[in-house]
């Protein structure tokens, strides 16, 4: 397209940093890349890389070369440019039943301030500005190149998620790109849990109609636009990158999976932008997790950083919070994995039954507003309450369950019981229509070691719901014991 190649290259460019000169000329020499070679399968472990040194890109010009009376600039002037590489500390990333994870290697003390555990530079991430006009940093699109045509296809306020996989494909096709190497360790098609590539059947696992109508929607429009931009008219430098729809669909798979959104400043351009961060994307999730991102402006890093007062004891997962206020259906859409203990997770209930609200808060000691409902461990120990029933799917069930709260009219024990009695009855007939009973689901996942990862995910995501209710039904029953009246 004409007008695009105007837009895509941004008037900052990074010379205003002495640290990082041209980042089109990375990779380090330390990789030398060839495509024959690359293993198929995902290479494990990885070991983390800490520290590495800087060399420089250029060298200062010999006396005799400069016929000028001008005089010279330091010769440190051309020594400031170079490639900066990953730091880690105190970390190791390793197999774990999540795939790879990022785990403590020593024991760390709670401190007052956060505390940094990795440092990635800009230069070796993937970004797209998520709005027009597109930027990429580093920026590693020529002008002119077809990719850009194609990115510029996509619906601004839609396909992100397009135009990461496109950028994606195209770093992985780049000489001598950091994302040659990286990407083999990256999740294969068969160890990637993202629904957008399970089957028919195995959609049909979910229990779940209308989820599993969604992805198949989302499946068929990556298809689509496979088909549409790599029709057999395409140049091979196109067709290259995805010669066949699966390749092109792990590829958005992996953006949605791995996508990190970030505002970040780079001189005096603040902009949203979707990011592949390597090594930052090997965290897995968690509703309580012990680690954050947060985007070091002055030398354009991403910081890995662990909680400010948070205890964490060697061989312990680190963890980030990769959506809050999302349920297990959008989990399992973006990234192909839900959770039993999702505090977002809901319940439709359809009767007029409702129980006090503030008695079944008070009850498992939850504190906050709705929006962020927490459980109280110090008012829990002070009742003599405290255990370890209390979970993400209590909160949960403290959002789902339609209440009452009127003033200082308190709680009359019959109305109490008959509403629990009514909403535990309205959450047996939800377990009774699904096809299969939890202790189904269990066993057959049990008995599935050579299952595909999505099959897996679909059939957990089933169980998980189940969980859930089971769970609701279960804090109804303590509620009733504990109440107060
Ligand atoms: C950003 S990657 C994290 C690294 C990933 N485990 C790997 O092997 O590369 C996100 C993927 O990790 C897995 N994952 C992350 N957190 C998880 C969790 N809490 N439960 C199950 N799977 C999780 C899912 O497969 C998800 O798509």
């Amino acid at each position: 397209m004409a007008n695009s190649i105007s837009f895509h290259h941004p008037t900052h460019r990074f010379i205003s940093c002495p640290q990082v000169k041209d980042f089109r000329s990375f990779p380090s020499p330390r990789f030398t890349y060839n495509s024959s070679t690359s293993p198929k399968t995902r290479l494990r472990p990885i070991k983390a890389a800490t520290g590495l040194p800087a060399f420089p890109l250029l060298q200062p010009p010999k006396a005799d070369e400069s016929p000028s009376e001008l005089e010279p600039a330091d010769p440190d002037f051309y020594k400031i440019g170079y490639v900066r590489s990953m730091r880690a500390y105190g970390i190791e990333f390793k197999e774990g039943p999540d795939g790879f994870g990022v785990y403590a290697s020593k024991d760390v003390e709670p401190l007052r301030r956060a505390r940094v555990i990795m440092e990635i530079p800009l230069e070796i991430m993937l970004t797209i500005s998520q709005k027009l006009p597109w930027m990429f940093f580093p920026d590693i699109i020529p002008v002119g190149h077809p990719i850009f045509d194609i990115i510029n296809s996509t619906d601004p306020e839609t396909d992100w998620d397009l135009r990461l996989a496109c950028l994606l494909l195209y770093a992985f096709d780049r000489e001598d790109n950091f994302w040659q190497l990286y990407g083999d360790f990256l999740p294969s098609i068969d160890e990637c849990t993202s629904l957008l590539l399970a089957s028919e059947e195995e959609l049909s696992e979910l229990q779940d109609q209308n989820l599993a109508s969604t992805i198949r929607d989302q499946q068929r429009r990556a298809l689509e636009f496979w088909e549409r931009n790599w029709h057999s008219g395409v140049p091979l430098k196109i067709k290259r990158l995805a010669r066949d729809p699966k390749r092109f669909i792990w590829a958005v798979s992996i953006a949605q999976s791995r996508c990190i959104n970030m505002e970040t400043r780079i001189g005096a351009l603040v902009q949203n932008a979707n990011m592949l961060i390597p090594y930052a994307d090997m965290l897995n999730h968690s509703f309580e997790p012990n680690c954050f991102f947060h985007w070091r402006f002055k030398d354009r890093m991403l910081e890995v950083m662990i909680n400010a007062g948070q205890q964490i004891k060697k061989g312990q997962e680190m963890t980030v919070n990769y959506m809050n206020g999302q349920q297990n259906n959008m989990f399992l859409q973006r990234y192909g994995f839900s959770s039993p203990v999702n505090p977002w997770d809901m319940i439709k209930f359809s009767g007029n039954a409702c129980i006090h609200l503030d008695s079944f808060l008070s009850v498992f000691n939850i504190a906050g507003l709705p929006e962020n409902y927490y459980y109280n461990a110090i008012a829990g120990r002070l009742s003599k309450k405290e255990d370890t029933f209390v979970d993400g799917a209590v909160i949960a069930a403290a959002r789902s369950l339609p209440s009452w709260s009127d003033g200082d009219i308190p709680p009359s024990p019959s109305r109490e019981r008959k509403a629990v009695k009514e909403l535990q009855e309205e959450c047996q007939r939800m377990l009774a229509a699904f096809p299969t009973t939890s202790e189904k689901d269990q066993k057959l996942l049990d008995s599935m070691s050579q299952a595909t990862r999505t099959l897996e995910a679909s059939i957990k995501y089933r169980l998980h719901r189940k969980l859930f209710i089971k769970k609701v039904i279960k804090a109804l029953d303590v509620y009733q014991e504990r109440i107060l009246f």
